[in-house]
């Protein structure tokens, strides 16, 4: 993990005064380092019949994504508001900097699918809560999460449900 940890970059005072914005462009950038991550990223969910993998828009849909070919499982986007067509349901959050609303299609995940939500971050766990809650209302089974960064000292573990497995491969 050392690798990964040296090709995130701290960016102070990005998107606003007082945030220290972790940059995951360098990892994404170095081969080696953006497959092993993806590869342990997987490492959690093999042989457990995860159907889809749900990424969140947009830097959970860059790993969701690779991880979900690698899985053999589909890739469902769970998008910002107003980004993917009808028929959808959405649900509003909080995340560390700011409101938002993400949103997924109705008819993307089958009744009791096998589903893994995928981010970048974990910062206030807002935005990884909020997906969990769209894949739920679908009535698909969240069978656990994983994101690459936890920012440990915002306690965004703590908002996600109780008993699933949440995933980080760093933490700060
Ligand atoms: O745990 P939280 O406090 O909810 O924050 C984590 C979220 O914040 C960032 O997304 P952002 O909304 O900035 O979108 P982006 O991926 O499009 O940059 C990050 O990619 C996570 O999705
Ligand atoms: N500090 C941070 N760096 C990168 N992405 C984030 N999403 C929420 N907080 C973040």
């Amino acid at each position: 993990m050392q690798a990964i940890l040296d090709l995130v970059r701290d960016v102070p005072d990005f998107p606003r005064p007082g945030i220290m914005f972790k940059d995951i462009t360098p990892l994404l950038a170095d081969a080696a380092a953006f497959g092993g991550c993806i590869d342990a990223l997987c490492e959690p969910w093999r042989e457990q019949g995860v159907g889809a993998v749900c990424g969140i828009e947009s830097r959970g849909f860059i790993f969701g994504a690779a991880m979900a070919r690698a899985l053999g499982a589909g890739f469902v986007p769970l998008r910002k508001a107003g980004k993917l067509p009808p028929p959808v349901i959405g649900v509003d959050y909080g995340l560390e900097y700011g409101l938002d609303r993400l949103e997924i299609g109705t008819h993307a995940l089958a009744p009791g699918e096998k589903v893994v939500v995928v981010d970048d971050v974990l910062a206030t766990g807002g935005t990884l809560e909020a997906g969990r809650r769209l894949v739920e209302r679908l009535g698909a089974e969240v069978v656990g999460a994983s994101v690459v960064i936890e920012l440990a000292g915002l306690n965004g573990r703590a908002r996600w449900s109780g008993d699933l497995p949440l995933h980080a491969l760093i933490g700060y």
